[in-house]
């Protein structure tokens, strides 16, 4: 519920001692008492997402009575959070919004915050306490690139495998590492980070690691844009808070997590969380829907001049792009009996959220990391699409805005900054290709052998040439009167 007198004359400042008063006002408050909270978890990587859906089902647990389950949230690269956090006990807001309107609720579930740079012996000491049983990972698909050219070192998983190591000597149970990254096998991918860094180390931890350690496979899915200064505004208006780093979200809230826990289990069962033996059908969908659709509307968006998606969904000839890129191309390759996981109203379900008025999502945030995102979310759809002669052309015509997206202008000449680590190559790429996609199509770490399609080839570059020629809505339009 909101304020609704909309008073910012004197935002409570977020803390511990405070807290009582917000309770006064709209926002909900923990419930239990966060000094009785121990430690059961450590979370690398506190951005947006975590503090969206990880850190509340935790809260919602704490509210239950569980006092075991406490959040140490380690940041990797953004010290501010963990600054704002440390001023104010570890509380941040999360808002969720829709057309119907807004809620604030506090959450206490956060215990500590650390930042690996400046406390690295904290953050170790943490992991290597017996009373961490959980070890949850939001640090993007770039994180688990342990094996790059410069043999990184210091990277998250070389700081896993030190605190396995020593709970291995001093004979304490391992932790579970559960991924909550948008990862098509996140699990493995964390498995495989992890023992690349174990063997690195030596054998005996390796192989203990290999025998002892789990790696649950996890669906996670909540909408959450990144903060911005004017969300801070708004939280201080409506619901009289003053909170340095609140997190913007959306009401729905999903998490899918394989059973197979190496410690103990949290009780997240009670909560919501689906525990289930095999992932990989909820991972399918979600992310070959919701995750390959946000990229097709990123990039054709952004390539309109637009922002925001909800700006995207209200454009008749995208929203139509939308459903007719899920219900025609995308669905028909993917499992059917999943409970809950629908397609037709999963689909229904999802234009509703892309077209949420009030989150502000940014276009830039759907578009990022694409040499990732599109071979993960996208691209299979296209190959499984081939392979069974089934329609492809809006997927084809997803890959060709992404890239006329990686020249780094939109259609009217305007910059699009591309946030992606390998953006400078595959700008020059783009550059140098213009409406001619081989150079890009060739990159087979990203295309596999999709330049080998003739007619694929040729009818990507033929999207490029449209939308800039005849701009992204005649292109779509024309798409999809041609059907
Ligand atoms: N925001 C969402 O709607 C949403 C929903 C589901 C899943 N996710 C996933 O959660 C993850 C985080 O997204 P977010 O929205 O919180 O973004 P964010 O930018 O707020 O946070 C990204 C986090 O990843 C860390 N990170 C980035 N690159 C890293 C690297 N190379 N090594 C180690 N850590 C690194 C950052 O320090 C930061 O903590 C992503 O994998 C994303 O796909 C996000
Ligand atoms: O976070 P990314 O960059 O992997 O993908 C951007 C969005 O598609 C993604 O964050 C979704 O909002 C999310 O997966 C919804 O659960």
């Amino acid at each position: 519920m909101s304020n609704p007198s909309g008073s910012s004359d004197s935002p409570v400042p977020l803390n511990d001692e405070t807290v009582a008063d917000i309770a006064d006002g709209c926002a909900a408050v923990p419930t239990y008492d966060r000094s009785a909270l121990v430690a059961g978890v450590v979370h690398i990587g506190a951005g947006s997402f975590h503090r969206a859906h990880q850190a509340v089902y935790f809260d919602e647990l704490a509210r239950r009575g569980a006092t075991g389950w406490g959040v140490v949230a380690v940041g990797v690269h953004r010290p501010e959070i963990t600054d704002v956090l440390d001023e104010q006990d570890n509380l941040f807001t999360v808002v969720q919004r829709d057309a119907e309107g807004s809620t604030a609720r506090v959450i206490g579930s956060v215990v500590e915050c650390l930042l690996q740079a400046e406390q690295p012996q904290a953050v170790a000491d943490r992991l290597a306490d017996p009373r961490i049983r959980l070890v949850t990972l939001t640090i993007t698909a770039d994180g688990y690139a342990v094996d790059d050219a410069q043999g990184r070192s210091g990277s998250v998983f070389d700081l896993l495998v030190d605190a396995l190591d020593q709970r291995r000597r001093s004979g304490i149970a391992p932790f579970t590492v559960l991924s909550c990254d948008n990862l098509p096998d996140n699990g493995g991918a964390a498995r495989r980070a992890t023992m690349t860094s174990a063997r690195r180390r030596g054998p005996e931890v390796a192989e203990w690691i290999e025998q002892r350690v789990t790696f649950p496979d996890s669906m996670v899915d909540r909408i959450t844009p990144s903060t911005t200064p004017q969300d801070r505004v708004e939280l201080a208006h409506e619901f009289d808070v003053a909170d340095r780093w609140p997190v913007i979200t959306e009401p729905f809230t999903q998490w899918v997590v394989q059973d197979a826990f190496c410690n103990d289990r949290p009780p997240l069962d009670q909560v919501g969380v689906r525990y289930v033996q095999d992932v990989t059908p909820y991972k399918l969908i979600k992310s070959r829907l919701l995750n390959g659709t946000h990229c097709a509307l990123g990039y054709l968006g952004s390539l309109a001049g637009y922002d925001r998606l909800d700006e995207v969904m209200a454009d008749p000839a995208l929203a139509a792009f939308a459903e007719r890129l899920m219900r025609e191309e995308v669905a028909p390759l993917l499992p059917t009996d999943v409970p809950g996981m629908e397609s037709e109203p999963y689909i229904t379900h999802l234009l509703d959220r892309f077209a949420n008025p009030a989150i502000s999502d940014r276009l830039s945030r759907l578009g990022r990391r694409g040499s990732t995102k599109v071979p993960d979310c996208v691209l299979p759809s296209l190959r499984e699409a081939r392979a069974a002669g089934r329609p492809r052309r809006l997927l084809t015509l997803a890959v060709a805005a992404w890239l006329r997206y990686l020249r780094g202008t939109d259609l009217g000449g305007r910059p699009i900054e591309v946030h992606d680590a390998r953006a400078e190559e595959l700008r020059a790429l783009a550059e140098r290709g213009g409406s001619d996609p081989h150079l890009l199509l060739s990159l087979t770490d990203i295309f596999g052998d999709l330049a080998e399609d003739e007619q694929i080839v040729a009818q990507t570059g033929q999207f490029v040439a449209a939308l800039d020629h005849n701009g992204v809505q005649d292109t779509v339009r024309s798409l999809l009167e041609a059907r």
